[in-house]
């Protein structure tokens, strides 16, 4: 199959890499056409160092290579999806399967990425999403991981399992597309609460009540806005909570742990390197949950860290300082009596 990949970031040169291990031919776009050469003479990308870019892998920053695609990824940052979208769309061949493996929610119009890509392409094309916990550094290096391949038409999920699948990388399909999507866009908000508590010095409790509380906050919106609850507790939910929560590899985590050592936001972003995209997500996420009513703590103390300059001792002292209440709220009832 003819596939092309939209981004080189690390996580569009590693998908690249699984791609032309499975035998497709693959062209790698990147939005500058200096990254693009870079990568042409280095045959390396400087986010996955060491690991070195087969000679077949086609690198270009010239969009007409969609016009053969049978198979796209779109693998640039959430902000970047719309306007990359925008300008495939009429390069595309009717018969093309789009899929996304960027990890965000539009600010504003709160958006999942497979709604962007089907309003800018007209609602033409099937559609799908692959996540799950899958950083960079280990999917290029051939490490074994696992993915979920969500999208409402089956034979689209079937398809993109086939394309990626092999002896290091699982894929398994899901027809819940939604709760994907907000899975591995939620999820790094999270990220970022629990790096905000390494730099602060907590240790592993402190992590692991962070992490179940706020999956349960991921669960409510998650449901609300049409995700299954089983979703939140797979490979595309709880696993990318896990590795995205505990991983050095995280960009989240690893901005989450400056704001926790005291840096301010820009000092955060300028010194993390790579997207952080937990950083919009948790002004979607705190949008969404404003508009639904849903109740998340955790979510909402993140968003007032990054967004109102709250001291994140302040936050502490507020999240440990909450009315006690039993753990599971619609449930558990003891017997009357
Ligand atoms: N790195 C990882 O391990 C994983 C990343 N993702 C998701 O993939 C998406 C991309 O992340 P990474 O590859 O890690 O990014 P990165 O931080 O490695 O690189 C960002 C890339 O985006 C490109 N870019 C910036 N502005 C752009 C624009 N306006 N149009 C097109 N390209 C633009 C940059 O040139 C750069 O190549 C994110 O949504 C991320 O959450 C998902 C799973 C794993
Ligand atoms: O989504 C990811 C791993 O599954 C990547 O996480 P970061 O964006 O925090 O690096």
């Amino acid at each position: 199959m003819k596939t092309v990949v939209l981004g080189s970031g690390g996580w569009g040169t590693a998908l690249s890499l699984v791609l032309h291990r499975n035998g497709h031919p693959v062209t790698l776009w990147s939005h500058v056409p200096e990254k693009a050469a870079y990568m042409e003479r280095a045959r390396e990308n400087p986010r996955l160092e060491g690991v070195p870019l087969p000679p077949e892998l086609r690198l270009t920053a010239d969009m007409t290579c969609l016009t053969e695609a049978e198979l796209v990824v779109v693998a640039v940052p959430s902000y970047a999806v719309r306007e990359t979208a925008h300008a495939a769309a009429p390069l595309l061949r009717p018969d093309t399967l789009l899929v996304t493996a960027a990890k965000g929610i539009e600010r504003d119009t709160h958006l999942r990425m497979s709604q962007i890509l089907e309003q800018e392409t007209g609602g033409a094309f099937p559609i799908a999403a692959l996540s799950g916990p899958s950083h960079a550094e280990e999917v290029g290096r051939g490490l074994p991981t696992g993915c979920v391949a969500a999208s409402v038409s089956q034979a689209a999920a079937l398809t993109v399992q086939d394309a990626f699948m092999n002896d290091r990388f699982r894929v398994y399909t899901s027809p819940d597309i939604v709760g994907v999507e907000l899975s591995g866009a939620l999820k790094n908000v999270v990220a970022l609460a629990c790096g905000i508590c390494d730099g602060m010095g907590y240790q592993d409790n402190t992590k692991a009540l962070l992490m179940t509380r706020a999956m349960v906050e991921l669960c409510h919106l998650g449901e609300r806005l049409g995700g299954d609850r089983q979703t939140f507790g797979g490979l595309a939910g709880m696993g990318d909570l896990i590795v995205t929560c505990t991983s050095m590899h995280s960009r989240n985590r690893r901005a989450g742990i400056l704001l926790g050592q005291g840096k301010s936001i820009g000092q955060t972003l300028a010194e993390t390197g790579g997207v952080v995209e937990g950083y919009y997500a948790a002004a979607s996420m705190h949008q969404l949950a404003e508009k639904t009513g849903v109740e998340m703590p955790i979510c909402r103390c993140v968003y007032e860290i990054l967004y109102r300059q709250r001291p994140v001792q302040e936050v502490a002292r507020e999240l440990m300082g909450r009315a006690r209440k039993g753990e599971i709220e619609d449930g558990w009832r003891y017997p009357v009596g």
